[in-house]
């Protein structure tokens, strides 16, 4: 269980003046899922494709399964799964000669590659499909079948780069329960997203990037552990009289207070009756309010508080 499956040291990849890798660092353990999180161009597609030697760099190791990883390494190459960010299927064939065709590269045997092909096909949930071209595809079904071409040689470690970009909600979710599948039946997942709820719900690792470097990596409970928020509490209320706002900031644990459009937002840090003291504050000075919630931090709160900016872009 604690065998290093990947190691990167010191890695520096630059494009032109662009540093995309910044002296990154990264070990993943065998039977891991390991996400890589971040925001639009931090680095993740360029750390995969460092890591699988499509991509030379300027400085840095990088061991997979104990030994050097270089362009000609087929013996690695052969054991690892890759599904990229955009599909890479042949249109001219089905989704059976698809799977087929990727599995041929490593499995030579007839016999066990129907096998594979058939259980690859049962894993995504194609059964029904294995005779249609990718065109006839939904964009969610074109994902599974990019997956069932990666992973049908049953590889041991698994490498997914932003899997469910523009998937439906059902697509996305069997997405995710698939890997939890791969890992528990062996495979060691190292799953690059910047939607943080798909890497807090599969992933346990993870390390977020910024700009090409690693800015925290742990589980998420030590990530949220490593920031001051604890808890964010909201409270709609109509009217907020200045000296009562400035009342609740001072209260113990509370170290933001804001009060913008009709909703009091508390941000806490430590304390176990936090909310109970506001309340008792609002009915001190009889004022009514609306909903009330309290939130624990998000990995999103733990990168805007290392980095001072979401994690992700309103439109996702
Ligand atoms: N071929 C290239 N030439 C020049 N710059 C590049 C190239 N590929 C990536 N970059 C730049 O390198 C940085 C890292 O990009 P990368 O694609 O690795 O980020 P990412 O975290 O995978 O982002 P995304 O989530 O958008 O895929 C970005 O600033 C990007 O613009």
């Amino acid at each position: 269980m604690e065998n290093t499956v990947v190691r990167i040291k010191d890695l520096v990849k630059r494009y032109g003046d662009l540093i995309a890798l910044d002296h990154f660092e990264l070990e993943i353990k065998d039977g891991e899922i390991f996400g890589l999180l971040g925001p639009n161009g931090s680095g993740k597609t360029t750390t995969i494709n460092c890591l699988l030697s499509l991509l030379s760099f300027d400085k840095g190791d990088i061991e997979i399964f104990g030994k050097k990883m270089t362009p000609v390494s087929y013996d690695i190459k052969k054991e690892i799964g890759v599904i990229m960010q955009n599909v890479a299927v042949f249109d001219e064939l089905t989704v059976y000669e698809n799977i087929d065709y990727f599995c041929g590269l490593y499995i030579s045997d007839k016999a066990k590659r129907r096998q594979y092909v058939e259980e690859a096909i049962k894993f995504v949930g194609l059964e029904d499909f294995r005779k249609f071209y990718p065109k006839k595809l939904s964009g969610g079904l074109l994902r599974r079948l990019n997956i069932a071409c990666g992973i049908a040689h049953k590889p041991k470690l698994i490498i997914l780069d932003e899997p469910t970009v523009a998937v439906d909600p059902q697509s996305r979710n069997r997405i995710l329960e698939g890997i939890q599948e791969l890992n528990r039946n062996g495979a060691t997942v190292i799953y690059t997203s910047h939607y943080m709820e798909e890497v807090e719900q599969i992933c346990t690792r993870i390390a977020i990037m910024d700009k090409g470097r690693k800015v925290a990596e742990g589980t998420k409970d030590e990530l949220k552990r490593m920031i001051k928020n604890t808890e964010t509490i909201t409270i709609e209320i109509l009217e907020l009289p200045g000296k009562v706002l400035g009342e609740v900031a001072g209260l113990p644990h509370i170290y933001d207070a804001d009060y913008v459009d009709g909703r009091l937002v508390l941000s806490c840090s430590g304390g176990k009756h936090n909310l109970t003291r506001v309340l008792d504050v609002l009915h001190k000075h009889e004022l009514g309010f609306g909903r009330v919630y309290t939130e624990l931090p998000t990995l999103n709160d733990v990168f805007l508080e290392i980095t001072g900016k979401a994690l992700r872009d309103k439109e996702d």
